[in-house]
């Protein structure tokens, strides 16, 4: 297996309260992989410290519990408004931060993948829109192609989803599996709608008591549908 991630023995407490306890698994670098739990479960946790031992590494600094194998990681948080008065438009922005030398412009190969990452997430047509007066969805699926335009080995995408309509959800989970194929690379997504994972992801990890539960996307337990099915039912 070409592991990107390994885990030994991680564990997470906050003051008395023990969120996770004792994890241990690998994940391979070029799959799918959904990250499912209830609130609270720990996923977040989780992904903050997969982010902490890719940033740690990279300083040179090898650690312990987690190890990531990747040259270069992009991460999109849950959805965030930048504000009324932002100025930059769709594509100036998915440009920002892929320079990989010193000067001030982009390369063509750069300018090459900010085209390729619009495309890919249905922004081409409003690329010069200022990102200010895109509308919630416009706006995720602009911080997404913002990550793609990298190129990342690793992307971790926390709740990308949450923000569209199921339309453009399921579009967004089509494109992402397309370009995870095209790019050979590993995502790790978080989500809390089960109903694409087992027809789309490669693998789940399923955060649970504390502990987790691992296996192919298509073998993901019922018990991890119902869980949510409370949850929104609670929450409506
Ligand atoms: N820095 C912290 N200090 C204290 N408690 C924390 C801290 N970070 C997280 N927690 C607690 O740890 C638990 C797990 O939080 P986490 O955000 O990882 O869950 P989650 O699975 O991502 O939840 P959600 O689906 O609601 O985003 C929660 O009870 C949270 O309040």
């Amino acid at each position: 297996m070409n592991e990107q991630i390994r885990v030994s023995h991680y564990g997470a407490t906050f003051g008395k309260k023990t969120i996770l306890k004792d994890l241990s698994f690998s994940l391979a670098g070029n799959q799918l992989t959904v990250v499912l739990g209830e609130n609270g479960a720990g996923k977040t946790t989780l992904i903050k410290a997969i982010l902490q031992a890719a940033l740690v590494k990279s300083k040179g600094k090898p650690v312990q519990t987690i190890q990531v194998q990747a040259k270069r990681l992009a991460y999109v948080p849950q959805f965030r408004d930048l504000g009324a008065d932002y100025p930059l438009s769709i594509q100036s922005f998915v440009g920002l931060g892929i320079r990989d030398h010193g000067l001030p412009w982009l390369t063509k190969k750069e300018k090459a993948a900010v085209s390729d990452a619009l495309r890919r997430l249905d922004l081409a047509e409003i690329a010069d829109l200022p990102l200010a007066k895109a509308s919630g969805g416009q706006k995720q699926r602009a911080y997404i192609a913002q990550a793609l335009a990298k190129k990342p080995d690793l992307l971790i995408l926390d709740e990308p989803s949450s923000a569209l309509d199921g339309k453009h959800a399921a579009f967004l989970v089509e494109q992402i599996r397309q370009v995870q194929q095209d790019f050979q690379m590993g995502v790790l997504w978080i989500s809390h709608d089960t109903s694409w994972v087992r027809k789309t992801a490669d693998s789940f990890l399923w955060l649970h008591d504390q502990t987790v539960t691992m296996g192919a996307a298509k073998d993901l337990p019922k018990e991890a549908d119902s869980k949510h099915r409370e949850e929104v039912l609670h929450v409506f």
